[in-house]
């Protein structure tokens, strides 16, 4: 890996997030947490890329913010150039609705309905979603979509996750800790999902992890420490899922 700028070929290198000293304070009565201390970034559409750093280091809140779930404190943000910093609540509402994406280390899947289902709640209120049964086979669960969440695997419930977040065709996929619940194998199955809509949709991939070998499938890392990105790792040649050691 070099420091250097990721150029991926197709897209010439093409923002999709633009961030300009951003800071988060915490307040919660008389105490004060910095988590953000003025990060300068930019993430270029299309690439995978992976957060590092130990933790309260500032990954998720810089993740949340990212994808428009919070706001910086100060700092401007742009998704390609539409300044996010500058919209009304639900003008972020609806870039999110509409851009992104996310999956969190628990599945949060309906138990009450099953994989076909949850699947449909988003399809069924976005406009340019593919069908339920098109999301689940992206995933590998064609077989799956009439199972309750009980029924599945954890590996197989985080992959109905990732259908779910990806049906509405997302330009942006936000994951924090998808694997952190899993075993090896079961996690592998999961980033391969993850891989395979990154490679079919030409999706931006930014997933938070404490597994330092998940960082080889990732175009970029940014490496987090005390609310600031320290180190940017640039990655010639990312692995596959299965090429991962965990
Ligand atoms: N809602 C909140 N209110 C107050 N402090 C918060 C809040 N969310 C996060 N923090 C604090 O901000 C700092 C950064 O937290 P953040 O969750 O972004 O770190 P992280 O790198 O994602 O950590 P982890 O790897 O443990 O998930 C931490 O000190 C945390 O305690």
């Amino acid at each position: 890996m070099h420091d250097t700028e990721f150029q991926p070929e197709a897209s010439e290198g093409a923002l999709a997030f633009t961030g300009q000293d951003l800071t988060k304070i915490y307040r919660t009565g008389e105490t004060e947490v910095a988590a953000l201390r003025g990060v300068d970034m930019s993430i270029v559409a299309g690439e995978m890329l992976v957060l590092l750093g130990p933790s309260g280091s500032g990954k998720s809140t810089f993740l949340n913010i990212t994808g428009g779930l919070d706001r910086p404190t100060s700092g401007k943000l742009f998704y390609r150039d539409l300044e996010l910093t500058a919209l009304s609540e639900r003008e972020l509402t609806r870039f999110r609705r509409r851009h992104v994406g996310f999956i969190f280390q628990f599945y949060n899947l309906i138990p009450s309905l099953t994989a076909e289902e949850n699947v449909r709640l988003v399809t069924d209120i976005a406009e340019a979603s593919m069908s339920p049964a098109e999301a689940l086979a992206l995933v590998g669960l064609e077989d799956r979509a009439a199972h309750f969440p009980a029924q599945l695997s954890g590996g197989e419930q985080q992959r109905v996750a990732v259908a779910r977040a990806i049906a509405k065709q997302p330009a942006v996929l936000l994951c924090d800790e998808p694997t952190g619940a899993l075993d090896s194998a079961t996690g592998v199955r999961v980033l391969e999902a993850i891989e395979q809509v990154h490679r079919a949709l030409g999706t931006t991939v930014v997933i938070i992890t404490h597994n330092a070998g998940i960082a080889a499938m990732a175009h970029r890392v940014f490496h987090f420490r005390d609310g600031d990105i320290v180190r940017i790792e640039v990655n010639q040649s990312p692995v596959e899922p299965g090429g991962i050691q965990w």
